[in-house]
């Protein structure tokens, strides 16, 4: 790939080339909830920036607080203390105890300018699919027919025109989400929350909600937050993640540094590279490879739209003198581009490993070193 499409492509999965006017503005948030004698701190001093027209995908598994947290992104939830600027109106901001609410009517427009999916679509099954969308503008000054229209505009915008007159109970899991996503849509929202809303769907529907998502992002700039305890959901169509664990934030960046440069065990948990080196190390186990020899590393490499090629490994024969053997591989798909990761064993002097190590890191490669007592205790 020439150079140029390379950096571009790298830029893209980077985001980079992303706006970075921010719509969701969540500064040290916290949700308390107090049950008689208990007192459950669902989410702990989060602060988060959503830029406009991002995919921003929030991972963490059941009971971390995901839900709680975007309910206040609506205010359907009330946060205890902070701040929650929306779009550029603060929604909620509470400095010293005093506390500071939009005004009621106000904020009931402005959420109509926030669309949600669920992950049980929460559709009205005595309505058909047409009056089901036409629900959620029972509230606009559009005329009847108009509301019909827009509706059905709806409908083919998400592919199910032809299903307007039929009933939930009539359509499958996908379409039905379909439904629940048109319906989000009729407000014209300039956010989309998705609360797991791919989670009770089988692979092939959640690929199509998630790429259909990825299509309105696109075609309508449409801000989506995407709460899942699915990496691949967010792996599919995120440019930005956070992950979330008791309540707090543990880790937030850009895709592609969340894969490649992980800091905490959960996100490597949710990426895979903790399985990915996992099973580098039971392929060193089963080898019995474990005790490396003193010329002998394990190192992870990392690599974006091409691959490490065959010469590359010779290259380090032939210029460094270095074995390299690969002893793990697999390839991830982010964001349309191949992000690739290999595990090598690579025997040679120290002083040819570093520079071998060198070279590669010039070749666009990013070079792990897997430590030898993850390898002992692995
Ligand atoms: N209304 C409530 N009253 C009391 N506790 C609550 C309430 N809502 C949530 N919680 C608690 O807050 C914590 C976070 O829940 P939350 O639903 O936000 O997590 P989550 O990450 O979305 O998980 P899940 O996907 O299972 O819903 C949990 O311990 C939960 O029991």
């Amino acid at each position: 790939m020439p150079l140029l499409a390379k950096q571009k492509q790298f830029m893209k999965v980077m985001g980079c080339s992303r706006m970075t006017e921010k719509i969701i503005e969540l500064d040290n948030i916290s949700v308390t909830f107090k049950q008689k004698d208990q007192t459950i701190e669902a989410v702990k001093n989060v602060s988060l920036d959503i830029n406009k027209g991002d995919v921003y995908g929030i991972v963490g598994y059941s009971g971390a607080g995901k839900s709680t947290l975007v309910r206040v992104i609506n205010l359907l939830q009330k946060p205890s203390s902070g701040k929650a600027v929306i779009n550029g109106d603060v929604f909620y901001e509470n400095i010293d105890g005093h506390e500071k609410i939009i005004e009621i009517n106000k904020l009931r427009k402005k959420r109509r300018k926030i669309g949600m999916i669920f992950q049980h679509f929460n559709l009205l099954n005595e309505q058909t699919v047409v009056q089901n969308v036409a629900f959620a503008l029972k509230h606009s000054s559009l005329k009847e027919k108009e509301i019909t229209k827009k509706s059905l505009d709806l409908l083919k915008l998400v592919g199910l025109e032809e299903r307007a007159n039929a009933y939930p109970s009539q359509l499958s899991g996908g379409q039905q989400q379909r439904v629940a996503i048109a319906r989000a849509l009729a407000n014209d929202p300039e956010i989309l929350i998705s609360d797991e809303g791919t989670s009770a769907l089988d692979p092939k529907n959640t690929i199509q909600i998630l790429d259909l998502l990825k299509r309105l992002n696109n075609e309508l700039g449409l801000t989506v937050v995407l709460i899942t305890h699915e990496m691949e959901a967010v792996k599919r169509i995120a440019d930005r993640v956070a992950v979330m664990e008791n309540g707090e934030i543990i880790e937030t960046g850009n895709l592609l540094d969340i894969f490649v440069h992980a800091k905490h065990k959960l996100t490597r948990e949710f990426v895979g590279t903790e399985s990915g080196s996992a099973k580098a190390l039971a392929t060193l186990k089963a080898a019995k490879l474990v005790q490396l020899d003193s010329d002998q590393e394990c190192i992870q490499l990392t690599y974006i739209g091409s691959s490490v090629s065959e010469s590359l490994i010779v290259k380090l024969y032939k210029d460094f003198d270095i074995i390299a053997s690969i002893i793990y591989g697999n390839i991830e798909i982010l964001q349309e581009t191949p992000v690739g990761a290999l595990f090598v064993i690579v025997k040679g002097s120290a002083e040819n490993r570093e520079k071998a190590i060198t070279f590669l890191k010039e070749q666009d490669i990013i070079v792990t070193k897997v430590e030898a007592g993850e390898i002992f205790n692995g």
